[in-house]
């Protein structure tokens, strides 16, 4: 079975990269706003589900064009990456500007958040569906292959993160190297933001977006579960 790691995050593929796995890229874009009053736990859930559907809708697309070139059988990982304040309420996502990434940083200055990453396994196959439809009103119908879903699984992985205290002056250099910007809370424990950071507890790769070894065995649940 194929494996898709339907992301644009260049993390998640380096991560994924040094489990020395054979997989492909798919990037999908899907709109990221969290409902009013919508638990963490149902936003980031939501999320890679839709990344999900995305990124079948993507391969469906595809597959009408150059269906020859496809896996009949695919094992889709997408994932998503929040923080969460002690108040279990509050959902740290990308800063949309400074103010923002300010705003978030005094929350978790000198205190301790959780990251969550959700990662979703979806199995899907190339079958055939037939579709009704109406041609100079007589009632026709015509088959065509389509990826339709097998089997899904989600987990998601919570570390803790400890932050030392920021001062103003940190928060502006750190937001002018532009490290920030595309990432959830607004830091990268991989890169400059790994000074602000005292102590994690939990895994390390989740942190980065995408927790490797839990990720590995969701795949192999996945795929042993579904191959000869
Ligand atoms: C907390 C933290 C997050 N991040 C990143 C991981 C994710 O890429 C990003 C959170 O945004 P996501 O929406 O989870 O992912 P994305 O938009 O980058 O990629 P995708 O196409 O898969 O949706 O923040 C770090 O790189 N380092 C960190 O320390």
């Amino acid at each position: 079975m194929d494996i898709v790691l339907a992301s644009g995050s260049p993390r998640r593929r380096e991560l994924l990269e040094r489990a020395q796995l054979d997989f492909s890229i798919l990037s999908v874009d899907i709109d990221e706003t969290q409902y009013d009053n919508e638990s963490p736990k149902d936003y980031i859930e939501r999320m890679v589900i839709t990344k999900a559907e995305a990124a079948i809708q993507k391969l469906n697309e595809t597959s009408n064009a150059t269906t020859s070139d496809l896996a009949e059988q695919i094992l889709i990982l997408t994932s998503d990456t929040i923080g969460v304040l002690p108040d279990g309420k509050t959902v740290l996502v990308k800063p949309i500007d400074r103010e923002h990434a300010y705003s978030m940083w005094q929350q978790m200055s000198d205190s301790v958040h959780e990251v969550w990453t959700a990662v979703q396994a979806t199995h899907i196959q190339l079958l055939p569906i037939t579709s009704e439809y109406d041609v100079s009103k007589h009632n026709a119908s015509m088959t065509h292959p389509a990826f339709q879903i097998i089997k899904q699984q989600q987990i998601t992985e919570r570390t803790e993160v400890s932050f030392i205290p920021l001062t103003p002056q940190m928060m502006s250099n750190y937001w002018d190297s532009g490290e920030p910007a595309d990432k959830a809370g607004g830091y990268g424990i991989q890169g400059l933001g790994a000074a602000w950071v005292s102590r994690i507890n939990g895994s390390y790769t989740n942190v980065v977006g995408l927790p490797l070894s839990q990720t590995l065995a969701l795949i192999k649940t996945l795929t042993d579960a579904n191959l000869d």
